[in-house]
């Protein structure tokens, strides 16, 4: 075993540059879909790249792309400098983030509410991913910021749950999600996509997209879905 490696790779560690600047990257990919992406992923061997399918948008036309600023927590009942430390990592998300929570599965407290989203947003944060809960949804939905998340609850985190770390490998699902890697969410739900292979990942969810005009072009002209699969198009 090479235990130096393994620390290197999973230790607090420098996000590696994009080939292009991150905002265009996400920008870029909100203008194509998860499945197209995940059809690319698929081609690379990565099938375990989508979060569950219990976490979903609060609304069903949010989308959104960005770095993920992870979080991780569990089911805890103290409350000694809970809300220090929740505000010590408000103040490291950074723009252009998505906060990812890793809630250690939990079914009960919710990780995310108005005013931690109107603190996050002002820091030019771009949504919330939690394998948890959020409250406040009214107010959420008000200041239009995306969340996807698996229920809604009035439990406040505090005295129930809390974090343990931010900015660490987390994993929700069968899914790793290392800080930086990109967060993309639309309707089919969230898809995580590895930083290092972002930007040639969104390069042929782009191709697929143009790609699947033709298709569905051949569809509408009247050819039979045989004819259409003869043509080289898919389903
Ligand atoms: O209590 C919480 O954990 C979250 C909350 O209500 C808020 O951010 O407004
Ligand atoms: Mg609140």
């Amino acid at each position: 075993m090479n235990l130096d490696e393994l620390k290197a790779k999973r230790s607090k560690k420098k996000l590696d540059p994009l080939p292009i600047a991150e905002k265009e990257l996400c920008d870029r990919y909100q203008e194509v879909f998860t499945a197209a992406v995940n059809d690319v992923l698929r081609e690379q061997g990565l099938l375990h790249q989508v979060l569950p399918s219990n976490i979903v948008p609060l609304k069903l036309e949010m989308k959104v792309c960005g770095v993920a600023f992870t979080v991780k927590g569990s089911k805890n009942l103290t409350i000694e400098s809970e809300m220090e430390q929740r505000a010590q990592m408000l103040e490291e998300v950074g723009e252009g983030s998505i906060v990812v929570w890793d809630t250690s599965r939990d079914d009960e407290s919710a990780q995310w509410g108005e005013v931690m989203t109107l603190a996050s947003k002002q820091r030019g944060c771009k949504g919330a991913i939690v394998d948890g809960g959020v409250r406040d949804t009214n107010k959420v939905l008000e200041l239009e910021f995306p969340v996807f998340c698996k229920y809604r609850t009035s439990n406040g985190m505090l005295g129930r749950f809390r974090m343990i770390d931010w900015q660490i490998p987390v994993m929700i699902g069968n899914v790793f999600i290392y800080p930086g890697d990109i967060i993309f969410g639309d309707i089919d739900g969230v898809i995580v996509i590895p930083r290092d292979i972002a930007f040639d990942v969104l390069v042929k969810a782009e191709a697929i997209k143009e790609n699947e005009k033709e298709i569905k072009r051949m569809v509408l002209e009247g050819l039979t879905p045989t004819e259409v699969v003869k043509k080289g198009g898919y389903f």
